[in-house]
């Protein structure tokens, strides 16, 4: 991996190559979705087969768009029974995480009989994208649904492609029951989004679509967002370790490796204060390199986005970390904790050197759909939250509102909106 001592100019520069991996860039992708969800919203299920017989090879139609109970059964004959377990296993932490991030309706009065509140709802129907082009996620299946499931919306409906033969991915169809799935369809990419934001005689209209995947997706999102929600337009997986001298560089290196192999475009960033530890790390990635099934998309990401920087000093390093604000931050420092505190922005965030970020990805509870391309300065990772709604509550009695008729009134007239005004005066009128 390239060594580069971390100056301004070389954070800017890598600021602004990050920037490449944003599906904000992808212009010249957005006339193609365009096309496909406008044919989906105008032409329905004929375009949602069409474009998965094109993309897909698949013959599919609304016999056997949705996923039946025999496939689900057949699923569960073929994925291997120790899978499932860790599956059911993976599903008791990601609960109980998620249970912890759970709403309430509250409610508030004051002896003037004024009563205010805030009622949670949960959405009443939500779709859920499940990537499925060049590998299957099960446990991104567990991610999406398990927050809305604990949030308590009404009904789950999964989209993820099928391959030519129509089969869609027997763990990814294990995980959907597992996790509470209410129907899966086969379908994917841009059209899988649109049929969802607009429905058509087979796919059921959803008010939020959440879940990853390519660039179609992303941008498919983006262009239904308003018609429905969107969790966020998710980019490439990407890494961040923060370590200082007291660090393992064996496991530095796996763990940058580990979200490297994802996509080409992934990125993979260490910032150290030691020199020595930044050349050890750099030889131990080429030899993993060697060893790993997903070399050459490693390859591509770390020649692309993967970077070694050497720090003066661990607030620089922070500082750095800051601005990156990366997906997946690890901190593998002599004090990680106190480093903890001064981390504004990242998605999760990885403490000592046994909380590997595989960890997140798959077992310990928090969801691992996070915030990429630096919008972890504003966004969050995929919780309950995403699935309720909240309504204010207000009532007042005439007594309260009395007292403050005038006032109302006022603030109306200073508007020039006086149908305003009179909504209020004309409850006390006689006066
Ligand atoms: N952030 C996360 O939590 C997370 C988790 C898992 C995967 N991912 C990411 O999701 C992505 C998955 O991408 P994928 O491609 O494997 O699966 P995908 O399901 O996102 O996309 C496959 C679909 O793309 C459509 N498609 C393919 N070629 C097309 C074309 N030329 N024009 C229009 N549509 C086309 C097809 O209909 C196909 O069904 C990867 O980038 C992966 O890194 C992210
Ligand atoms: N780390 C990915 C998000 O960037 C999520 C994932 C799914 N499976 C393995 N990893
Ligand atoms: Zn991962």
């Amino acid at each position: 991996m390239r060594i580069v001592t971390l100056t301004e100019e070389s954070r800017q520069n890598l600021l602004d190559n990050l920037l490449k991996r944003s599906p904000q860039n992808y212009g010249e992708y957005e006339g193609r979705v365009a096309a496909i969800v406008e044919n989906v919203r105008t032409r329905g299920d004929e375009a949602v087969f069409a474009y998965t017989k094109q993309f897909d090879g698949a013959e599919v139609t609304a016999e056997n768009i949705r996923v039946t109970e025999e496939e689900i059964a057949q699923a569960y004959r073929e994925v291997d029974g120790q899978l499932l377990a860790v599956i059911r296993k993976a599903l008791v932490n990601i609960r109980a995480y998620h249970e912890k991030q759970k709403r309430y309706s509250w409610f508030d009065s004051r002896p003037d009989g004024t009563m205010l509140g805030q009622k949670i709802s949960a959405l009443a129907r939500v779709g859920v994208y499940v990537p499925g082009g060049k590998a299957a996620y099960p446990s991104s299946v567990l991610m999406n649904i398990v927050p809305a499931k604990v949030a308590g919306v009404g009904e789950i409906i999964m989209t993820t492609p099928c391959n030519a033969e129509g089969k869609v991915n027997p763990t990814t169809l294990v995980a959907a029951k597992e996790a509470g799935a209410d129907a899966v369809y086969k379908v994917g990419g841009a059209q899988a989004i649109a049929a969802l934001a607009f429905g058509t005689a087979s796919i059921p209209k959803v008010d939020k679509i959440v879940g990853p995947g390519n660039i179609y997706v992303a941008l498919a999102k983006k262009a239904v967002y308003g018609f429905v929600n969107i969790d966020s337009i998710a980019g490439p997986s990407e890494i961040l370790v923060l370590a200082d001298e007291s660090a393992n560089p064996r496991y530095v290196a796996a763990d940058l490796l580990s979200q490297a192999e994802h996509d080409e475009m992934a990125s993979a960033i260490l910032i150290t204060t030691s020199r020595a530890l930044a050349e050890k790390v750099s030889q131990e990635v080429e030899q993993f390199v060697a060893k790993l099934s997903r070399k050459e998309i490693i390859q591509k990401s770390l020649d692309n986005f993967g970077y070694i920087l050497v720090a003066d000093d661990l607030e620089a390093a922070i500082a750095a970390a800051n601005e990156i604000a990366s997906e997946h931050l690890e901190i593998m420092t002599e004090n990680p904790f106190e480093v903890m505190t001064k981390i504004r922005n990242a998605g999760a965030i990885f403490i000592g050197p046994y909380s590997s970020e595989p960890l997140g990805d798959y077992f310990a509870g928090p969801n691992h759909v996070l915030p990429t391309n630096g919008t972890a300065r504003f966004f969050s990772p995929l919780s309950v939250d995403d699935f309720i709604k909240k309504s204010s509550i207000v009532y007042y009695s005439r007594e309260a509102l009395e007292e403050i008729h005038e006032d109302i009134e006022t603030f109306a007239k200073a508007e020039q909106l006086t149908a305003h005004a009179n909504s209020i005066h004309v409850r006390f009128e006689e006066e």
